[in-house]
């Protein structure tokens, strides 16, 4: 299915309708698409990005569709094979195009994808590269999300092809984004689950591609942007240190008791006024937990001791909170215990790369009794104490 952005340039990607899984960890409930971006000058063409290599037949679909029989530089926006595994088939079925990107990220393909050093013509940031009548413009976004990611800007129709950078895994048949609560929602779990522990570095790429004035965003999953003004505001808001007045509890529970210590807790963060999100962690999937995570003040790891240790399943929760980097302040360790164990120092020792304060954590032996109920009230107010001195409470 073609898809124009505008004169001369087409989305030639692939639709990947029933995809359930990326990464083998991320879950796709909406499916995805690898955009592929035909740009036809009046001298050269070009193809920004390609597809993953197992949908290749609908990349070449289009291009006869359009009968494209000649193309003269394949530009590579990030080196990772859903965008890039496309790339030794075109420089066969066009042998005199020649791979378009940075130094880093030439690296990253002769080691991926075993391409040579004479495939390549390498840019650096602010190059261009004439198509007659079509003007590309390289733009280095690093670490959206990988270090040699970039942002490739066709001046004369102001469209920023972004790749990644403000993609959304949503299969569609939309060119352009309409339904903007869904796309709102899958874009924002994609940030969650890819971009947010650069949130850092990423404040920096917004501002480089809010500069460039686009009329249009065209990243290479999801829809396109007619409003690009909707995505890079969502972007920021994500992105920003503010949080919201939101607990996020990550629990696991063997017989109950841990379980019946987060339900008192969410009902006394209630009456607190704190706004509360409760996952299981066995029934919830890292996108449900990635998302919940991207504006929550505290996050609460909840757990019984296991074999001297927190359950495995909370090691897992905090390791992805240490590895996704939420802009979360504040980090609780609560659960049940029977005799003893190492369940908070394995726990904390799994949080080291967050900047967060962790609260004093609250372990009670057994299933809980009136004076753990006192314990856990109290633990509400605490937390509620801290949302009023980072100002999400008044
Ligand atoms: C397989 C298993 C291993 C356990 N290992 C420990 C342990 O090493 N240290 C400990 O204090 N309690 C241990 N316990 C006891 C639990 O921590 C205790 O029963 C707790 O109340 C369970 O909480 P839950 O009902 O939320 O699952 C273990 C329980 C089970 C089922």
């Amino acid at each position: 299915m073609i898809r124009k952005i505008a004169d001369g340039v087409y989305n030639v990607g692939a639709i990947d309708w029933e995809r359930t899984l990326f990464d083998e960890i991320v879950p796709l409930p909406q499916g995805t698409s690898y955009n592929a971006y035909l740009v036809k000058g009046e001298n050269k063409t070009a193809i920004i990005d390609t597809v993953e290599p197992e949908k290749l037949e609908q990349l070449i679909d289009n291009l006869e569709e359009l009968k494209v029989d000649k193309i003269d530089y394949i530009v590579s926006n990030h080196a990772e094979q859903d965008h890039s595994g496309g790339i030794p088939y075109l420089l066969k079925r066009y042998p005199e195009a020649k791979v378009v990107t940075n130094a880093k990220c030439m690296g990253f393909e002769k080691d991926l994808l075993h391409l040579k050093d004479e495939d390549f013509i390498i840019i650096k940031e602010g190059d261009t590269l004439e198509l007659g009548g079509k003007t590309l413009k390289f733009i280095m976004t690093p670490w959206v999300h990988w270090p040699e990611t970039m942002t490739t800007y066709l001046m004369e129709d102001r469209i920023a092809f972004t790749c990644d950078f403000f993609g959304s895994h949503a299969a569609t048949s939309h060119t352009f984004a309409e339904q903007y609560d869904r796309i709102y929602h899958e874009a924002k779990r994609y940030y969650a689950e890819i971009m947010m522990p650069f949130r850092q570095i990423i404040t920096r790429n917004i501002k480089k591609i809010e500069e460039l004035e686009p009329r249009i965003i065209a990243p290479s999953h999801g829809p396109a942007y007619s409003d690009p003004k909707f995505i890079i505001d969502a972007y920021k808001e994500w992105t920003s240190s503010e949080t919201k007045n939101e607990v996020l509890i990550l629990y696991v529970s063997m017989h109950g008791s841990t379980k019946k210590m987060v339900y008192a807790l969410v009902d006394y963060l209630g009456e607190e006024g704190v706004e509360v999100k409760v996952r299981d962690l066995i029934t919830s999937n890292l996108g449900e937990i990635a998302i919940d995570m991207v504006d929550v003040t505290t996050i609460i790891l909840a757990t019984p001791t296991m074999l001297a240790g927190p359950h495995p399943h909370a090691v897992y929760a905090a390791y992805l909170t240490n590895a996704l980097k939420p802009k979360a302040k504040f980090v609780g360790i609560m659960g049940s215990y029977g005799w003893g164990g190492r369940t908070v120092d394995i726990l904390k020792s799994n949080l080291g790369a967050l900047k967060v304060e962790i609260l004093e954590p609250l372990l009670i032996k057994g299933l809980p009794k009136k004076e753990d109920y006192d314990k856990i009230k109290e633990f509400a107010k605490i937390i509620a104490e801290k949302h009023r001195e980072v100002g999400v409470m008044k």
